[in-house]
């Protein structure tokens, strides 16, 4: 079969890839991406845009609840819907992946629906979706090829029909009780959900904490959010063994001997990269034990391949994967003698976990700070503290930043409160400009909003002396 020769060939059509490939047929060169069916990648389809849709509306649940506490009367027994509320979250879905679908074809690149496999150095031979083959190879390739649920060898687990992030997504009822399995950020998220919605929620975490990369105090103030609202969490205990009953019903067996029922589980226990069957190695890229594509700080994965996102390594995000486009982006031009290549190092990548309240996250932890040999000082402030969070009825939560003692600089703040997705970026950019903590706590901030916390939390009353 024939070779058909492209400048850029990008497998796998996520946040990087996708961007890049718009980006590289825009400026005229000729690209072809192969994508194996999620138009958009993972986030539109199954990740972080559907669960914020469906966030958002358990948010709205919840404030409905309050109504009388709000002012309004006449609100009487508010359910969660779930056809119209997966209606809701299909039609978001739906119309953004229509979306990306026009700017896939409308940049001039060769948008090819199929599973990609390589076959030798920068070759892909493509088993179309709607039948027939196709043969590419790219002067440079750029692979980003995501990850999937993990399912890790617990005994059972494979014929307990368990539930993913993925299966969530299309549940077409609810179940009265589920366990959930993991305490990161999938398991945090949907436990939040799950329980705002109407179901009886158990977690269980492995580790002493739940999201198991923040600082203690600010896992157990997470904690004890979940058990207010009424979360059972089970923590120090892994799952050892599932088993599906013919009811349907559901029996976990932990580590310590303990047995846990629901009419569900969810396996959240990390995720697992789609390395497997893309036969990388017969273009010289290096799967680590775990299947990751080995890169080095360029996103350099072989001779003339790079690798972006999850797979390669990336923070699992999607704004971490954009950054991925950018470094790309600069490296194809500097390797054709255009600019300066740029590199992984030093990125400052924030995350929200989207709970109630929610977790905004930005550089160090205050664990992570010490052990980097920093002489820290922390400022902590109850969110109640905060006018805006008293207008929104919204007090739950406490904010830590971690300082440089010497400097003053921040070294990572943990907001967790109402809005926190917003406010990190504040801070972010507070971080990225060089800003030391009294510029921060004296700039003029907008009266009443969730930012102007800042001012508050960098005051006597809450920064250590
Ligand atoms: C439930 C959930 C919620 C999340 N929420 C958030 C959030 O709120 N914020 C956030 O920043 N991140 C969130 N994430 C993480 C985020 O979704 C990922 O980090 C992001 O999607 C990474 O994408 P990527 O660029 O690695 O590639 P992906 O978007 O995963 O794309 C890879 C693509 O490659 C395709 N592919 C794989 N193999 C082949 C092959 N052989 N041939 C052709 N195509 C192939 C796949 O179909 C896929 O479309 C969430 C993840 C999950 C699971
Ligand atoms: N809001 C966001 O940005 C967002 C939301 C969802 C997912 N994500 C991304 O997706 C990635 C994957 O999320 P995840 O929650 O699946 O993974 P994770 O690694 O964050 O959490 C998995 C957890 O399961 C625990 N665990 C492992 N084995 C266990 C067992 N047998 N029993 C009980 N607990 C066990 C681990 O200790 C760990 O805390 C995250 O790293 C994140 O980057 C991001």
């Amino acid at each position: 079969m024939d070779v058909e020769e492209v400048d850029l060939l990008v497998i796998g059509g996520g946040k990087a890839g996708k961007s890049l490939a718009m980006d590289r047929a825009k400026a005229g060169q000729k690209v072809a991406m192969v994508e194996r069916g999620m138009i958009g990648g993972t986030c539109i389809n199954v990740a972080c845009i559907p669960t914020k849709t469906l966030i958002n509306s358990g948010r709205i649940l919840e404030i409905v609840r309050r109504a009388e506490e709000f002012g309004i009367s006449g609100v009487e027994d508010p359910r969660m819907d779930l056809a119209l509320l997966r209606h809701r979250k299909d039609d978001v879905v739906g119309t953004m992946v229509k979306g990306q679908f026009s700017s896939f074809t409308d940049s001039g690149m060769d948008f090819i629906l199929g599973e990609a496999k390589f076959t030798g150095p920068r070759t892909v031979h493509v088993d179309l979706n709607d039948g027939g083959t196709r043969v590419l190879r790219g002067t440079d390739v750029v692979v980003n090829l995501g990850t999937e649920p993990a399912l890790p060898p617990i005994a059972g687990l494979a014929e307990a029909r368990v539930q993913t992030s993925n299966t969530l997504l299309e549940l077409e009822s609810l179940p009265e009780s589920i366990v959930i399995l993991g305490g990161g950020y999938i398991g945090c998220e949907f436990a939040d959900l799950l329980n705002t919605i109407g179901v009886d929620v158990t977690i269980v975490q492995r580790g002493n904490q739940l999201l198991g990369r923040e600082d203690e105090d600010v896992s157990a103030a997470v904690k004890k959010a979940f058990i207010d609202a009424g979360i059972t969490v089970r923590l120090g205990a892994a799952a050892e063994a599932i088993q599906r009953a013919a009811d349907g019903s559901v029996t976990v067996t932990l580590d310590n001997g303990e047995t846990l029922s629901g009419k569900d589980v969810l396996v959240a226990l990390g995720r697992k990269p789609m390395t497997d069957g893309a036969n990388l190695e017969a273009t010289g890229v290096v799967l680590d034990d775990r299947g990751f594509i080995g890169v080095d700080e360029q996103l350099r994965a072989a001779d003339g391949v790079w690798a972006a996102g999850d797979a390669a390594g990336t923070p699992q995000f999607t704004h971490a994967s954009y950054d991925d486009y950018r470094i790309l982006k600069a490296n194809l031009a500097a390797r054709h003698g255009d600019g300066e290549a740029r590199t992984t190092e030093g990125r400052l990548i924030p995350y929200t976990v989207f709970i109630t309240p929610e977790l905004g996250r930005v550089g160090l932890t205050e664990q992570q700070a010490r052990e980097a040999g920093h002489e820290v000082r922390i400022a902590k402030m109850p969110v109640a503290a905060i006018p805006r969070a008293r207008t929104l009825g919204q007090t739950e939560g406490v904010w830590k930043a971690v300082l440089d003692r010497k400097t003053g600089s921040i070294l990572g703040v943990a907001l967790l409160g109402t809005e926190a997705s917003e406010a990190i970026a504040v801070v972010q950019m507070a971080m990225l400009a060089g800003l030391d903590f009294t510029a921060v706590r004296d700039a003029v901030i907008t009266h009443p909003t969730i930012a102007e916390g800042l001012n508050l939390l960098f005051t006597p009353a809450y920064l250590e002396d």
